[in-house]
């Protein structure tokens, strides 16, 4: 593509050759998954793609070259010799501050070696700015233009030579591998992944032939990702602990927590950056995966920025695996585009951003900045979606920056809706729309149905398995108590569910199980039925059946989506979620007959201490003394509500004290407040929240999970 003059100028080209082959053959883990990741199409328009792209700056090349360029830039530029006009301000003399901001911006000085890693991105951002450039000031120097020309010329010829050159000599190397030595059902799945025809036939010369064309189309499928995988600049290695738990990542009870201890913190940006590439959103959208992953590690840093128990980046993590896990258990991802699909993981992953640890009516209540910037209304809601949006206003953020304008308009509203609907205030409005909606399903609103999912996922752990989920609740009753706290401190009332001392959890749990989140994930359910029914292979199924019916009896065309005829299809969504929900309601229970057991001794031992101080008051001195001792020697309640040993321990004599012994080891129980406190006062003496996550994941670990 370049001229020989310009080939010359690449000095130690096949020594970096030689390494960067090298440093593929290390991320082999990576190298192994994205086989099944990239889709065959996308990967022939990405080889043309690509191949264009480097002609077409050839082509660009070879015009500087020839000075056509120049001339045109020369004669752009000589319309500025126009004579002033009358009144205008005087002409500058020198650069203008633009000209040295251009200069700096295309200055080729600080570019990476071209066959380097990062060149090919830092070659297609040059485009971008000068494209910019193009745009705000009509014209480029030609010395600049020519001097970045050259620099993405040398990148994409490196490119495009080197691994074509590979393609051709190991397409010979591959014609020599015998057709028997790949199993029957590996053909089968080859031919029908990665070419158009499904059969292969049996034996002889022809089979021969097709073998080769898809052992072909596997070769251009790894030529393609390794485009693709040098395009964005990072070979991402999973770490093994990590390659193991994505096994179970599309599963409704993934170990979040887990994963987490296994990425050292990082949950959030392993958890969105494997979604996306399942669902190919880089390739789709062409995201950086550099672009990117600055992107999610900012999003990290704004979810750890108040060191929240509950609402960190784990919790963005978890609502973001939960809706891939119904997206793709459902099969609801079918009924989606990929700006949708899109849209859906970004909200899931930015839907808490910078979230502060306490409730919209704490910042209404306490009039915080954030109150007054949204007028009270979903305060922190409408927070996490404009600082999100925000963090793409820088270029190195910027993961929609080659979205189209239309796709990012869609992509933003419905962000928006989505993050919106997750303020807790909207949920009954939101279940009562979608019954209604419900009741006439043909054009069910697509926004409605992701905002209730979204909602539904951002409430689900109550409908996780019992380890997962009283762990999310120690942590979140941990923050509501934290905000208790503060309320205390500014004079404020406690809100609900934040005293500390008071707050019954177990049965304040099965309120919220019974009242918010079964309906919720009944409605959500229902819904799903709905949707997903006529686009599922077994709905479609039965809908072509009732097509032939119905064609036959009433000679009309094939019902539509969900169109039912009089034998309509009964499509049901495997409900996870439901044994959860009741078992985890039964705990629950279990638990608050023990508190309850517990308030009432604590009741008893109040009023009995009450009595006796009361007798205190009318004894003598002498029987104060002796009282004083007897109390020594019994079981007190401590400031917190919890039961603590006399000072001196004597043998129970009383069944009243036998009572209250007991109720001391309840008084520890499991999801008790006093629990809770204690947990969380060592993870504050540790320094940090980690130290909860980590000894709560030993404590599951040891129960087997
Ligand atoms: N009482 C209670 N509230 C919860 C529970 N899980 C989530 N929530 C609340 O539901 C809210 C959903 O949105 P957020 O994640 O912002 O904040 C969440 C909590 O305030 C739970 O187990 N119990
Ligand atoms: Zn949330």
């Amino acid at each position: 593509m370049a001229d020989s003059k310009h080939l010359s100028q690449r000095p130690n080209l096949r020594a970096h050759r030689g390494r960067r082959r090298e440093s593929r053959r290390k991320s082999s883990i990576f190298e192994e998954k994205t086989i099944d990741i990239v889709s065959p199409g996308h990967l022939v328009g990405a080889t043309n793609h690509v191949f264009c792209m480097g002609r077409r700056f050839a082509t660009a090349y070879q015009c500087l070259e020839r000075s056509a360029i120049t001339r045109h830039w020369k004669s752009v530029s000589g319309k500025r010799l126009t004579p002033r006009k009358k009144g205008s301000p005087p002409r500058r003399q020198g650069p203008s501050k633009e000209d040295l901001t251009m200069s700096l911006e295309l200055c080729t000085d600080d570019l990476p070696p071209t066959d380097s890693l990062e060149a090919l991105e830092k070659a297609s951002k040059r485009i971008r700015k000068i494209c910019t450039f193009l745009q705000s000031r009509g014209n480029v120097p030609s010395n600049l233009l020519k001097r970045n020309l050259h620099y993405i010329a040398d990148v994409l010829d490196i490119v495009v030579t080197d691994d074509a050159r590979r393609f051709i000599d190991e397409d010979d190397e591959l014609s020599e591998v015998e057709p028997d030595a790949v199993p029957m059902e590996v053909r089968d799945w080859l031919a029908s992944t990665f070419t158009r025809s499904a059969s292969v036939t049996k034996s002889g010369e022809k089979e021969k032939k097709t073998f080769r064309s898809i052992v072909q189309a596997v070769r251009a499928a790894n030529l393609v990702d390794r485009l693709y995988r040098r395009m964005s600049t990072s070979a991402v290695t999973y770490p093994p602990t990590v390659m193991k738990l994505f096994k179970q990542l599309d599963d409704w009870s993934f170990d979040v927590f887990a994963l987490n201890e296994a990425t050292n913190g990082q949950a959030l940006r392993y958890v969105t950056y494997e979604i996306m590439m399942r669902y190919d959103l880089l390739a789709k959208f062409k995201i950086g995966v550099g672009t990117l992953f600055n992107f999610l590690e900012a999003l990290e840093v704004g979810y750890s920025k108040y060191q929240n128990p509950y609402h960190n980046l784990v919790h963005g993590a978890d609502v973001t695996q939960t809706m891939h896990s119904i997206l793709f258990q459902t099969g609801l991802v079918q009924w989606l585009t990929d700006v949708e699909i899109f849209a859906v993981v970004f909200s899931a992953a930015i839907h808490d951003f910078e979230h502060t640890g306490e409730t919209n009516n704490f910042h209404v209540m306490s009039r915080t900045e954030t109150a007054l910037v949204y007028n009270d209304r979903a305060v922190q809601e409408n927070h996490h979606i404009s600082a999100a949006f925000r963090l793409m206003t820088d270029d190195n953020l910027n993961i929609v920056y080659n979205m189209s304008k239309d796709d990012y308009k869609d992509f933003r509203t419905l962000v928006i809706d989505m993050v919106l609907a997750t303020d807790m205030s909207y949920h009954f409005a939101q279940v009562k729309q979608m019954k209604s909606l419900l009741s006439c399903p043909d054009n069910i609103d697509k926004a409605k149905a992701l905002s209730l999912v979204l909602h539904t996922a951002d409430i689900s752990h109550p409908a996780k398995n019992w380890i997962l989920h009283e762990h999310w609740t120690e942590l979140l009753m941990e923050e509501f108590f934290r905000q208790g706290d503060k309320e205390q401190e500014l004079g404020l009332p406690f809100s609900p569910l934040c005293d500390r001392k008071t707050t019954m959890v177990a049965s304040s749990q099965i309120g919220f199980i019974d009242f918010i989140v079964q309906p919720s994930f009944e409605i959500m359910s229902d819904m799903l039925d709905k949707v997903v029914a006529p686009i599922s292979p077994r709905g479609s199924l039965a809908n072509q059946s009732n097509a032939t019916i119905s064609e036959k009896v009433e000679g009309e065309g094939s019902p539509q989506n969900g169109d039912q005829s009089e034998e309509p299809f009964e499509f049901k969504v495997d409900r996870v979620w439901d044994g959860h929900l009741t078992g985890n309601k039964v705990k629950w229970k279990e638990l608050s007959t023990k508190d309850q057991a517990e308030k009432e001794a604590r009741e008893k031992a109040a009023q009995k201490e009450k009595a006796d101080s009361e007798a205190q008051t009318q004894n003598t001195p002498d029987d104060k003394a002796e009282d004083k001792k007897d109390r020594e020697s019994s079981p007190k309640i401590t400031a917190n509500g919890t039961v603590s040993p006399g000072d001196a321990v004597k043998p129970s004599t009383s069944p009243e004290n036998d009572e209250q012994a007991s109720t001391k080891e309840e008084a520890v129980g499991k999801a008790s407040p006093e629990h809770v406190e204690k947990r969380s006062t060592e993870g504050e003496k540790k320094g940090s929240i980690d130290s909860i996550t980590v000894k709560s994941v030993t404590k599951r670990k040891e129960s087997g999970v």
